[in-house]
């Protein structure tokens, strides 16, 4: 019997491989869902699956096997090492930040670079590493050498010139932030951010800011539509401080990215949620202003509203790039659009064409539906305006 059931075990290992396998590859290195993003990581390389395993040559004197033959992660002195989680990277050196709330500028193990070499950055902002600090002589910045990185879930990355560039890693979730006027609110953009999140596998929150402005039963139809679909939203005030509670609670003990339009209220909402971010939000879009538009790498900042006086409680991370704060359709083409919105996808398979794009066709099952009034009709005008590229 114990037997029979390792056997299942090992088949079933065998399947999930392959179709996680199968889903990376497709998704071409693009926005990735947690598990195939995980499979770009040195530490999948040092585990020696998939194909990614032609690497295990590269360092084989410094990495240790089990008797399987399997690469394990390497080992690291938990005496000496202490665990952090990296904020930025500046050409070598990634600034970590250990649990007890230090900062330490890092250089990174040979080893972990010759796994990495085909990805551009090999330690990104919001990696949980494991680093050995140096001896501190008289007073200056503390140093360090990253060992180990933990294997990573949410990555974020995006394709340039046909390479994968690693933006972040770890990141939880993406607040999609709109306002319900001054810019009026434009559900067909909200579109468009889900949509981008579901292809990079991140859980999206809808936050519709200015409330103040508005009469809030005029948001129902809309919170309706989206409650439907399981999207969580958040009607909220920064100026007024109205659903700040209900959004830190979303964003406590996780990584986030905040995104939505210029002007939507990103930068008030923050300073609103933790009032000591202000200076750091303020410089990250500075910087963007000069240029920075071939930098993608992020930058976390740690969010403290639980404000004590002690630096080392952290109440959440904001993960900001100017890249991320204009995510709309990163690398989603038409063809993908129908499989992201999670009401059109049962349909598709329906069709009577393999390649229906669904607006002009016969035998449509996803015009069906919304002729049925399975799907709402101002979701599938969305859709209609998205595969189209207007
Ligand atoms: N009435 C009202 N105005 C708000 C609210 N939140 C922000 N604003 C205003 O909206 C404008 C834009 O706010 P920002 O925080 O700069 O918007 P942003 O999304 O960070 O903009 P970018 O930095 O361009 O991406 C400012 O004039 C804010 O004062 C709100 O809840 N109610
Ligand atoms: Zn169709």
């Amino acid at each position: 019997m114990a037997k029979k059931r390792s056997k299942f075990r090992a088949s079933f290992r065998k399947n999930h491989d392959s179709s996680a396998r199968g889903r990376a590859d497709s998704r071409s290195l693009e926005g990735l869902s947690e598990d195939s993003a995980e499979r770009l990581t040195g530490q999948e390389r040092l585990s020696g699956k998939g194909h990614l395993s032609r690497r295990r040559t590269v360092a084989d004197a410094a990495i240790v096997e089990d008797a399987a033959g399997e690469m394990i992660l390497p080992e690291v002195d938990r005496t000496v090492c202490r665990q952090g989680v990296v904020l930025r990277t500046q050409g070598l050196i990634s600034v970590v930040l250990d649990d007890a709330g230090a900062e330490f500028a890092c250089a990174t193990r040979q080893l972990l670079k010759q796994l990495a070499t085909d990805l551009r950055h090999v330690v990104a902002a919001g990696d949980r590493v494991w680093f050995r600090p140096s001896e501190v002589s008289g007073g200056g910045a503390q140093e360090g050498m990253i060992e180990r990185i933990e294997p990573r879930h949410g990555v974020l990355s995006r394709t340039s010139r046909g390479r994968q560039q690693l933006i972040a890693s770890n990141v939880d979730q993406i607040v999609i932030v709109a306002s319900a006027a001054e810019p009026r609110l434009k559900p067909n953009l909200i579109d468009r951010y889900l949509i981008t999140a579901e292809k990079a596998g991140l859980r999206p929150i809808v936050c519709v800011n200015k409330i103040d402005l508005i009469d809030p039963t005029d948001l129902v139809p809309l919170v309706g539509v989206y409650a439907q679909l399981g999207y969580r939203v958040l009607p909220v005030s920064a100026e007024r401080g109205r659903g700040l509670e209900q959004l830190r609670a979303v964003l406590a003990g996780k990584q986030t990215a905040f995104t939505g339009q210029s002007g939507v209220g990103k930068s008030s909402l923050l300073n609103a949620v933790d009032p000591g971010l202000r200076l750091r939000v303020q410089t990250v879009s500075a910087e963007s202003e000069k240029g920075r538009h071939t930098t993608t790498t992020a930058e976390l900042y740690p969010m403290r509203w639980h404000a004590d006086d002690s630096d080392a409680s952290v109440d959440g991370f904001l993960v900001d790039t100017p890249g991320i704060r204009s995510f709309e359709l990163w690398d989603v083409i038409p063809q993908e659009v129908a499989g992201y919105m999670p009401e059109l996808r049962p349909y598709v398979s329906a069709c009577r064409f393999p390649d229906c794009t669904h607006t002009h066709e016969t035998f449509c099952a996803v015009k069906d539906a919304v002729a049925d009034g399975w799907i709402d009709t101002r979701r599938y005008e969305s859709y209609t305006q998205i595969q189209s590229g207007e």
